[in-house]
């Protein structure tokens, strides 16, 4: 088990006020880390830090060993849903994530298609996402994340907008994931959705994070 994430020390301010403060946070490979909060409590501000797009007023994150703003680079090897992923409304799901995967080059049909399967798309593909449900947008956007077998996997707030089955297809997929050796991340405000496939267990409130459960005994702060 090694590490993926390491977050230490870490305040954030937006628009002048501090929306992170003193997070300490690490998320092993094997191993799915669920973070549990309320509505603004800072879940979606942390994972956008994670995933580059915001910059710490102070500490440091690394991914894969990498110290994500000394480098002022995106992390390699990462797939991400945070929000709702804008995808072109009017092209398919197949489409779409071609257009992405298109980007790096790492994947083709072959794996788009697998990944479709994977999250329950398959004979929607050809579907323009317009006209999408939002539980198969979502599954799109879980699609997207993982689609090129990244070794880090952060989901904020997966089981949005999905019915009983999409929560149990989701839970399957992340334990699948953690199985094939990847550091899963995940949010949501429902516990149960964070108790059921984590085996690290965090809450935020106000910008804060304590750790709750710790279901495998390794040292984490
Ligand atoms: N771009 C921004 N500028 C200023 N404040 C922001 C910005 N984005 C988020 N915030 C604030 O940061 C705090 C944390 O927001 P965040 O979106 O991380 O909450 P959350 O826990 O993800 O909630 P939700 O479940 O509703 O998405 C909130 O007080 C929010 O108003």
């Amino acid at each position: 088990m090694s590490e993926a994430v390491n977050v230490r020390d870490v305040d954030l301010m937006l628009s002048g006020q501090k929306v992170l403060e003193d997070i300490q946070l690490t998320v092993n490979h094997g191993q799915v880390t669920g973070i549990v909060g309320r509505n603004g409590s800072g879940k979606s501000v942390l994972f956008k830090a994670i995933a580059g797009f915001y910059q710490p007023s102070r500490g440091t994150i690394e991914v894969n060993g990498i110290d994500l703003y000394q480098k002022k680079n995106f992390p390699e090897n990462f797939g991400c849903l945070i929000e709702n992923p804008g995808f072109l409304p009017r092209d398919s799901g197949y489409k779409n994530l071609k257009l992405l995967a298109d980007i790096q080059k790492k994947i083709g049909k072959e794996e788009i298609m697998q990944t479709l399967s994977l999250v329950g798309l398959e004979g929607a593909e050809n579907k323009p996402v317009k006209r999408y449900s939002l539980g198969m947008k979502q599954r799109l956007g879980i699609a997207q994340a993982i689609m090129e077998n990244p070794s880090v996997i952060v989901l904020d707030e997966p089981t949005n907008g999905l019915d009983k089955q999409g929560v149990k297809d989701v839970r399957e997929i992340i334990l699948k994931l953690k199985e094939e050796g990847a550091a899963v991340l995940i949010s949501s405000h429902i516990e149960e959705d964070i108790d059921e496939v984590s085996d690290d267990v965090f809450e935020m409130d106000g910008g804060h994070i304590s750790h709750v459960e710790d279901k495998v005994g390794h040292p984490n702060t």
